[in-house]
């Protein structure tokens, strides 16, 4: 039965957060992600123009899944592609003996140029898994009958190290009860309803709830149009700013509280989350934690919500569940 615990370590103004995973004979820094379902990372086979920087993942010490390949593209527009290795992996002392790994052979820019990270650890459910023809299953799901309970729980921080654990729940971490609500995978995603919204301006539509994800992947927190059109009509020189493609405001103000309501129970996220970080290095004007979920068709709780609670990822019982609780 195992159990084990890994940090998350933030990367500049918490855009990501990064964890040690030893891949064969190589530790790689990846992104945790439960917003997708590829494990996937920099290779001795990627050009070296794309991939300077970056730790490697080194196939040789891996087995060649032959005529499987990968090529995902993210809502963002980035994207990944290569071919596929089963080897051994290792999280916080969590084993998988043998892993799908996907090596990459070609990385957008965004990646390239995000030299902390070596690539990402898909954390949400198999079924979007990019191999082809055959996809494979995410760490989670390739080590979940050996854990001693088929969870895990994501601590995330602003500006401070959090952690992942897998196999168990820290009670360390939460203070009062965890809420539980459904989760609907036939998406992919650990997608649950949020009851509603209120804080900021007109108190942001209070009562509207939606669709939504919990997803590490993600930076930022995307919500109906509405809801963050409210809650910035209350914050002084806020305004959306079709050049940056999203609300901006003084990086001088202090925003108020959100506050979002999810089985009937209310999680605050503090209004200076939300004022997430200068359009460039020096600027006054910070770009919002909060954004429109406009294009996307659900809501998106990526960091910006989820370092304001811990929350658990249960897939023990007979259908998926998710967690949140107070920190
Ligand atoms: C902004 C990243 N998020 C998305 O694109 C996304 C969308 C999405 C869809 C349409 C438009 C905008 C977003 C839906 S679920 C979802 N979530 C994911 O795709 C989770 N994985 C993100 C991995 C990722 C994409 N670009 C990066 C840059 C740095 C580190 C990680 C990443």
């Amino acid at each position: 039965c195992q159990t084990g615990e890994v940090a998350a370590d933030p990367q500049l103004y918490d855009q990501s957060y990064l964890s040690p995973v030893t891949i064969g004979n190589s530790e790689l820094m990846l992104d945790f992600d439960t917003g997708s379902a590829d494990l996937w990372c920099f290779s001795t086979e990627s050009p070296a123009v794309q991939s300077a920087g970056h730790g490697l993942y080194n196939p040789s010490t891996g087995t060649e899944l032959d005529g499987a390949f990968w090529d995902i593209t993210y809502g963002d527009q980035s994207a990944a592609s290569g071919n596929v290795f089963a080897d051994k992996v290792v999280v916080g002392g969590v084993t998988a003996t043998k892993q799908a790994i996907e090596a990459a052979t070609s990385v957008s820019y965004e990646f390239t140029e995000d030299v902390a990270s070596d690539g990402l650890l898909g954390l949400a459910f198999s079924s979007i898994n990019t191999i082809l023809p055959q996809p494979q299953t995410t760490f989670f799901d390739t080590v979940r009958n050996t854990l001693a309970k088929a969870v895990f729980t994501v601590d995330l921080k602003k500006g401070a190290a959090g952690s992942y654990t897998f196999g168990y729940i820290d009670s360390s971490k939460y203070s009062g009860a965890i809420t539980y609500v459904p989760v609907n995978t036939a998406n992919g995603f650990w997608q649950f309803t949020a009851d509603g919204y209120s804080g900021g301006g007109n108190n942001a539509s209070t009562g509207r709830g939606g669709v939504a994800i919990a997803d590490t992947g993600t930076s930022l927190l995307y919500l109906p149009a509405s809801v963050a059109k409210g809650y910035y009509s209350g914050v002084q020189g806020a305004s959306f700013d079709f050049r940056q493609g999203g609300y901006t405001l003084p990086c001088s103000a202090t925003p108020p509280d959100f506050n979002v309501a999810i089985g009937g129970k209310t999680f605050t996220v503090p209004g200076s989350y939300i004022n997430y970080a200068p359009l460039r290095a020096g600027s006054s004007t910070c770009f919002g934690g909060i954004q429109a979920d406009s294009g996307i068709g659900f809501s998106i709780f990526g960091d910006v919500f989820l370092k304001a609670v811990y929350a658990i990822f249960d897939d023990s019982g007979s259908s998926p569940k998710l967690g949140f609780a107070a920190q």
